[in-house]
């Protein structure tokens, strides 16, 4: 529990009954309502000069992503090259946030992104499923931690969570936040990832996101980005929604992280109307809001081409993804 969590949510992780009370007391999300509330947000237009700040701001809240069984440290390194300098002709494009990778890879992108002020975020957990036991789990969060890691992405106990246990989820999750200690003082910052694709309902997605937060997350996180339902307008908006009653309640900003299949210009913008409507300006930076993205970048990086010079680079022109 944070330490400043008002009284009323004191007791509600006390036991698995009391932490079951709490969440299914939670208002019932309306999904007709909450599908036409993101649908109309989409259809929000932005003007040229906000659309620039946007796209800039938009590259700056990317955790510029590579999870694939065949990452090697060359691939990683090359993303790591285009997180210092994502065009190569124009200096003044931002850098992403982060660059996010598996366990063994956060020395190879750790020492590529030394100087740059790009963090590593690295998945862990037994990262994308989650299914191995808490002692594997934690000591692949140290691994990743004691290599440098700045920021760790978990995934919950999806089995866990679904079948009523959350106070197992709960404390898994405070478990790892612990080992998220770095030896001589700070912490990695940690995202912890529900899989709302699994989760079924929309109330299943507001469970686990004050589940989360009263864990002690520092983010909370759409997906993995490996099953067919990831981030959706949707699902965001239910997460927006909970860290702003979240703070109401307990003071504690919380941040939100959509990932999976966010690929367009015209989804990340979608995404910060969403984030500027439900949250405002306190949410509008790459401390408190991230897009977990593997191809999103290239499309920011040829729109912001085209608002400069008036004519598209192409996709060749902007290099790795
Ligand atoms: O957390 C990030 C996701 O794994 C990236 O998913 P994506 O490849 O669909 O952009």
């Amino acid at each position: 529990m944070p330490p400043s969590a008002a009284p009323a949510l004191a007791d509600v992780t006390a036991s698995d009954a009391a932490l079951r009370r709490f969440l299914h007391g939670l208002p019932g999300v309306d999904a007709v309502g909450l599908d036409a509330r993101a649908a109309a947000l989409g259809t929000r237009s932005i003007k040229t000069t906000a659309k620039a700040y946007a796209i800039d701001l938009a590259i700056s809240m990317i955790d510029l992503t590579t999870l694939e069984g065949a990452d090697t440290a060359g691939k990683v390194r090359s993303l790591c090259a285009k997180g210092r300098h994502p065009d190569p002709s124009d200096r003044t494009a931002p850098s992403p946030a982060a660059v996010c990778v598996y366990p063994d890879m956060v020395p190879v992108a750790r020492e590529a992104l030394a100087g740059s002020g790009v963090l590593v975020a690295s998945v862990a957990t037994a990262f994308p499923a989650g299914r191995a036991p808490l002692e594997v789990k934690l000591a692949d969060v140290r691994a990743a931690v004691a290599a440098g890691a700045d920021e760790i992405d978990m995934v919950i106990d999806r089995g866990a969570f679904l079948s009523g246990r959350y106070l197992k989820v709960f404390e898994e999750i405070a478990a790892v936040r612990e080992n998220c200690a770095r030896v001589g003082g700070g912490a990695a910052r940690l995202k912890v990832i529900f899989e709302n694709g699994e989760l079924a309902t929309y109330d299943n997605v507001r469970r686990a996101s004050w589940l989360a937060m009263l864990a002690g997350a520092d983010f909370i996180k759409t997906s993995t980005g490996k099953v067919a339902v990831n981030a959706t307008p949707s699902n965001t908006l239910v997460m927006l929604e909970a860290v702003r009653d979240f703070r109401d309640a307990t003071g504690h900003q919380i941040g939100v992280k959509p990932a999976g299949g966010i690929r367009t210009t015209k989804d990340a913008l979608t995404y910060l109307v969403m984030v500027n409507e439900t949250l405002g300006d306190d949410w509008l930076s790459p401390h408190w809001f991230r897009f977990g993205a593997s191809g999103l970048l290239n499309d920011l990086l040829m729109q912001r081409q085209k608002l400069s010079s008036g004519r598209y680079s192409g996709p060749d022109y902007v290099t790795v993804d």
